[in-house]
């Protein structure tokens, strides 16, 4: 992780020969490389940072969603499975098993370009000067290519569908399996609930949700949500990087070309940083200001997570919320803190039910 921060050009190129490239084919922004990822994680960085993202138009969305609301099949082995395998006859079927549901998303953000396009045509969409959303923003730069003459411009109704499809895949089940893990954390630490909603209703006075401007006024928050992070560590190592140049990693050569990630879960169980490593524990995030910087689940340099802040807002506005305006209660077995799937290359929580019942009721 280290060298990933201090060599980013190094490290700098995903490798992703296998069944991630199945539906992305080199395009997209996690699997691709070169011109075109820098393009478009560059357009998508500006785009959603053009719809606030991390700033107040975000939290109006994210507390929409919040307030309407109060796949892992695919194994290690797989991405190093040559697309021309997956391809072939002999394959067909453990292609249609395992990525059906990416196909289905993929086809449900095409379906959902195309009733756009459809709606603009008609005149029932109109795109205003900066658009109202990324499928607008893209259509506005698709335009812009056009009138300016670029050829062979990377911005298409295909190339959209891709960026999204992987803006989706990356930021859905990412937050979502996160919070699934903050939950069985705050079900098996009640006594963190207490405090947390102590510390919540003094900064509202319990009459309005907590919003991204009370950070500042809500540490114990701000530590249980890194507490979580740290102890679902979600993405068990980081999607493959593809070295660049020979290089020396902690003593041992390591060639140009060979495929590298790091085990993002063990650091953070290092018991030399995380004493206790196995106990839900936010106040060691409160006794120790620099613990924070050790705490890596978005990665690190140039690949790193493309919706960080997003992520982070969403994660303290609704774990804020969820305590204070709820109690959490298992039904049936209470779930243990413990992965159901420690060697996958992502860390799901256990099954569980949940009841949530209004602190006010
Ligand atoms: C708790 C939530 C999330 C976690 C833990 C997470 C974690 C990560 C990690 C570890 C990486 C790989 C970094 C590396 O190679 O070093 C990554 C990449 C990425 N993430 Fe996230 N992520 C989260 C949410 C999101 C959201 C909400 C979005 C979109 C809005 C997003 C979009 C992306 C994209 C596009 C990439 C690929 C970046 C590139 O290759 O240039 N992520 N994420």
């Amino acid at each position: 992780m280290r060298l990933m921060s201090k060599e980013p050009t190094l490290f700098g190129v995903r490798w992703s020969n296998g069944g991630q490239n199945i539906i992305r084919e080199g395009r997209g922004i996690i699997a691709s490389n070169g011109e075109f990822w820098q393009e478009h994680r560059r357009f998508a960085l500006k785009t959603l940072r053009d719809f606030g993202l991390g700033r107040n138009i975000m939290e109006e969305k994210i507390m929409e969603e919040y307030n309407y609301r109060s796949l892992e099949r695919v194994s290690i082995f797989d991405a190093f499975t040559p697309v021309a395998l997956f391809k072939s006859d002999l394959w067909k079927w453990r292609k249609k098993k395992l990525f059906e549901p990416f196909y289905f998303i993929y086809g449900m953000v095409q379906k959902g370009i195309q009733k756009r396009v459809d709606a603009i045509a008609s005149g029932k969409h109109v795109i205003s000067e900066e658009g109202d959303d990324f499928v607008d923003a893209f259509l506005i730069k698709m335009e812009k290519d056009k009138k300016d003459g670029v050829r062979d411009s990377t911005f298409t109704l295909d190339t959209l569908a891709i960026d999204l499809f992987d803006l989706w895949i990356a930021g859905q089940e990412t937050t979502s399996t996160t919070l699934t893990w903050a939950c069985v954390c705050l079900l098996n630490h009640p006594e963190v609930v207490k405090e947390l909603r102590m510390e919540l209703v003094d900064v509202t006075g319990g009459t309005r949700p907590v919003s991204l401007t009370d950070k500042p006024n809500t540490p114990y928050l701000t530590a249980t949500v890194n507490e979580i992070q740290r102890t679902a560590s979600i993405l068990n190592i980081n999607p493959f990087r593809q070295l660049q140049e020979d290089t020396v990693i902690d003593g041992q050569p390591v060639s140009a070309g060979a495929v590298v990630t790091t085990q993002m879960s063990l650091l953070h169980t290092n018991e030399a940083v995380f004493k206790n490593h196995t106990v839900f524990d936010p106040s060691r995030f409160m006794e120790n200001n620099n613990l924070e910087k050790t705490l890596m689940p978005f990665g690190i340099g140039k690949r790193s997570c493309l919706g960080e802040s997003l992520a982070r807002a969403e994660l303290y506005l609704i774990t804020g919320n969820l305590v204070l305006d709820f109690n959490f209660e298992p039904v049936g077995l209470k779930p243990e803190i413990k992965t159901a799937s420690p060697f996958g290359s992502m860390k799901r929580p256990p099954n569980y039910h949940i009841r949530f019942v209004p602190v006010n009721n």
